[in-house]
C-alpha cells in the first residue's frame, strides 16, 4: 500500500520502519529540511539518534505530494499542530484512511485529536493507534503490542493487518474515546511519576501515583463516554506502565527535572521533543473543575508545573486529603 506519515519526529521515523519492513511504500513528510537532508542519507540523529532509516524510505518536504500519493496518511506530530496540519491538506485531502499516532488534548477546546479532525475535515475515516510504545525501542524491533481503535471495525482491522509484524502485535479495539483518553492522560501521570523520581526515586510512591492515576484516569474517561475496560489494557494501565517509568519517556523526563528543582521553561527551551503532558494538563485543568470530576494528581500537577508550587507540599496535600474508601 502507498503509505504517507506526516511528521518525522521520533515517532513517525520509527513506524516508518516497521510500515517500511511490511512491504509497504512509504513517504515521510517533515517541514524540517535538516530533518530532510538527513533523511535522505539513511539517518535521523535530531529525533532517533543511532538508527539507521532504510534509503528506500522516500523523504518529503512536500505536504500536499506525500498525501496525494497515500491510500493511508499516518499522523505523528504533536497534538497542538494537529488542526493547523489538518488545515493545510483539507484542500487536497480524498477522505484516505487516517491513522493518528498523537497522544494529547488540544489546550484551550480539550478536544480529542478525533474531534479535532472532524471539526477540519468532516466526517473521516480515522484510527488511533496507541499503547506502551516507545519508538526507540520500537525502531530496534523489540517486541511491543498496541491498540488500533476505531468506531468502524474495518478500519481497526485494515490498520491491525497494515503495521502488524513479528515485532509489532495490534489489537482491534472499537473505543475510540478511551483508546485517545488513555494515552493523553497517561503523559500527566508520567510527568508527575517523574516528579517523585525526581525527588527521591521512592517507589511506594510511585506505585500509588500509577495506581490513583489510573483511577482519575477512569474516572473522567466514565464522564467522556469511555468504557472502563479500555483503561486496564494497552492504552490505559500499559502505557502508564511504560511511561511512568522508562527512562526514554519524554514526559517522565520532565517531571526528573521538575522534582531536581529546574523550571519548566527552562526544561522545554533544552528540549527538541514534546512532552505531550505538559499541555494535556492545561487542557485537563479547566474542564475537570467544570466536570466536577475529582483528579487530585492532575490538580497537583497543574499547580507544580504552572503556580509554582513547591512538589514536596503537593505531595504532602495529596497525603493530606480527606480519607474516603478506595473506590
Ligand atoms: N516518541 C514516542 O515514542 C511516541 C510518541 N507518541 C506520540 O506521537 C506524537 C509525536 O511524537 P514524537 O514523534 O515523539 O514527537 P517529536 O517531537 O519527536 O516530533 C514531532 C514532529 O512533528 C513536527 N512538528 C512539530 N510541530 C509541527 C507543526 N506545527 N507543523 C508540522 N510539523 C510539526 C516536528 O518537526 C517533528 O518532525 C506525540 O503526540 C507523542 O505523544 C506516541 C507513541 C510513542
Ligand atoms: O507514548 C509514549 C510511549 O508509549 C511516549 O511517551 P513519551 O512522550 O513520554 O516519551
Amino acid at each position: 500500500m502507498n503509505i504517507g506519515i506526516i511528521g518525522a519526529g521520533s515517532w513517525g521515523t520509527a513506524i516508518s520502519k516497521i510500515l517500511l519492513n511490511n512491504g509497504h511504500t512509504v513517504r515521510i513528510w517533515t517541514r524540517d529540511t535538516n530533518v530532510y537532508e538527513s533523511l535522505t542519507n539513511g539517518e535521523n540523529p535530531y529525533y532517533l539518534p543511532g538508527i539507521s532509516i532504510p534509503k528506500t524510505i522516500i523523504p518529503s518536504i512536500d505536504l500536499k505530494d506525500v498525501v496525494v500519493n497515500s491510500k493511508l496518511i499516518v499522523l505523528a506530530i504533536p497534538t497542538q499542530a494537529v488542526r493547523e496540519v489538518a488545515k493545510q491538506i483539507k484542500s487536497y485531502y480524498q477522505n484516505q484512511i487516517i491513522v493518528n499516532l498523537a497522544k494529547g488534548l488540544e489546550i484551550n477546546s480539550q478536544k480529542r485529536i478525533s474531534e479535532i479532525l472532524s471539526e477540519v475535515l468532516g466526517n473521516v475515516k480515522y484510527v488511533i493507534l496507541s499503547g506502551p510504545s516507545h519508538a526507540e525501542e520500537v525502531a530496534r524491533d523489540i517486541p511491543t503490542s498496541v491498540v488500533a481503535a476505531s468506531e468502524n471495525k474495518n478500519l481497526a482491522k485494515i490498520t491491525q493487518e497494515t503495521f502488524s509484524n513479528v515485532s509489532f502485535r495490534v489489537y482491534t479495539n472499537d473505543d475510540v474515546i478511551g483508546v485517545e483518553l488513555g494515552g493523553s492522560i497517561k503523559n500527566v501521570i508520567a510527568i508527575s511519576a517523574g516528579i517523585i523520581d525526581g525527588i527521591g526515586g521512592w517507589d511506594n510512591s510511585k506505585a500509588a501515583l500509577i495506581t490513583r492515576g489510573l483511577a482519575e484516569i477512569i474516572r473522567y474517561g466514565k464522564k467522556k463516554g469511555a468504557k472502563k475496560e479500555t483503561f486496564m489494557g494497552l492504552a490505559g494501565l500499559g502505557d502508564l506502565i511504560v511511561t511512568c517509568n522508562s527512562l526514554h519517556s519524554r514526559n517522565r523526563y520532565v517531571g526528573e527535572m521538575i522534582g531536581r528543582g529546574k523550571k519548566l521553561n527552562e526544561i522545554i527551551e533544552n528540549m527538541n521533543m514534546v512532552a505531550e503532558g505538559i499541555y494535556t494538563v492545561k487542557a485537563l485543568y479547566d474542564e475537570i473543575k467544570a466536570l466536577k470530576v475529582e483528579m487530585p494528581i492532575i490538580e497537583k500537577t497543574y499547580e507544580v508545573l504552572y503556580l509554582n508550587k513547591d512538589p514536596r507540599k503537593a505531595i504532602h496535600e495529596l497525603m493530606m486529603r480527606e480519607l474516603k474508601d478506595e473506590n
